[in-house]
């Protein structure tokens, strides 16, 4: 069966990783793709619901490759509430916003911009180096991989989503834990809408790993959510990616969705 659909082009990322890419965009009332209409970009991307197994196919046809599974998450901001403060949600909410309270202690003074009190503040210029590093390092699964993307372009990649996340030009902030040049783990956030937010970046120094720094770090998220009067918060990883999987399930998240990245 044929496929119907555009190809939006991806200003952004051509010109980041010096390869003309676009994106399919489905549409039934589109001119069936065409192997010609393809060729005119390096790299061709399509997100593919795990559900719609026929337009994998259709793709394949054309010849496009598997390149991941995504996992697409997402759970309800718990409101703020003491221990034993039945009026404010369940008990899951309490202990969860007990946690987030507790990352974030000072945390009035966000909006203003100034640092956390607590164990995570927002990070600054002088944290650059270090979360750059850090991010740089840290996502080694990922979608811009090879044969598709040079290693070093996905490093720079991540280096660069952080860096940009402190200067809130692309995700709104940065939160990290630690001192600067001692960074032990950052999470990134960025408001989707007046209702939602969605981690962008969230990674645990490795000398750190497996001390709960990356509940802290998921915490202090929904806290910022909270003080931005933000409801639901989102969250995507790789599907091979069981570290992050069951963090974010430990923290209460649930799967919203579940998709194949494909690209030719
Ligand atoms: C939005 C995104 O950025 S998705 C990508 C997520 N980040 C990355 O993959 C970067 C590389 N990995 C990391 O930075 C870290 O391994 C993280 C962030 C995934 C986990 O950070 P940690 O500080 O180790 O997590 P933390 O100690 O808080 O563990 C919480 C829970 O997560 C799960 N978990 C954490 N690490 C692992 C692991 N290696 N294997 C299995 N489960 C794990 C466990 O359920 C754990 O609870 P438990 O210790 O009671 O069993
Ligand atoms: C830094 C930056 C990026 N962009 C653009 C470039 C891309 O088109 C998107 C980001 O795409 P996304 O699908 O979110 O990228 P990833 O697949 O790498 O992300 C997933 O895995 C990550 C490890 C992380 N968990 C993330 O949350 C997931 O979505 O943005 C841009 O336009 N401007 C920029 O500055």
């Amino acid at each position: 069966m044929p496929l119907h659909a555009t190809i939006e082009p991806l200003g952004w990322e051509s010109d980041f990783f010096n390869v003309s890419s676009g994106k399919i965009i489905v549409n039934p009332a589109a001119a069936p793709l065409s192997g010609c209409a393809l060729d005119a970009f390096q790299v061709v991307q399509a997100k593919v619901a795990a559900d719609a197994m026929g337009q994998a196919d259709a793709l394949a046809e054309l010849g496009f490759r598997l390149v991941e599974g995504e996992i697409d998450c997402s759970l309800r901001v718990p409101k703020r509430c003491g221990r034993g403060d039945g009026a404010h949600g369940d008990l899951a909410d309490s202990a969860q916003g007990d946690l987030a309270d507790r990352a974030v202690e000072g945390s009035a003074r966000l909006p203003g911009g100034a640092p956390y009190a607590g164990h995570l503040r927002i990070a600054g210029r002088g944290d650059n180096a270090a979360v750059s590093r850090l991010a740089s390092s840290a996502f080694r699964l990922s979608r811009f991989r090879e044969p598709w993307y040079r290693e070093q372009d996905r490093r720079r990649f991540y280096a660069v989503w952080a860096q940009n996340a402190i200067l809130g030009t692309f995700d709104d902030l940065c939160l990290v834990k630690g001192r600067p040049g001692a960074i032990e783990g950052m999470v990134t956030l960025r408001r989707l809408g007046a209702d939602d937010a969605r981690i962008g970046l969230l990674a645990v120094d490795p000398a750190f790993t497996r001390r709960g720094v990356g509940r802290v770090l998921f915490a202090g998220a929904l806290a910022w959510c909270r003080l931005q009067g933000i409801s639901r918060l989102r969250v995507a990883t790789q599907a091979g990616n069981l570290a992050a999987l069951r963090l974010y399930i430990a923290c209460g998240a649930t799967v919203d969705s579940t998709a194949y990245w494909l690209y030719r």
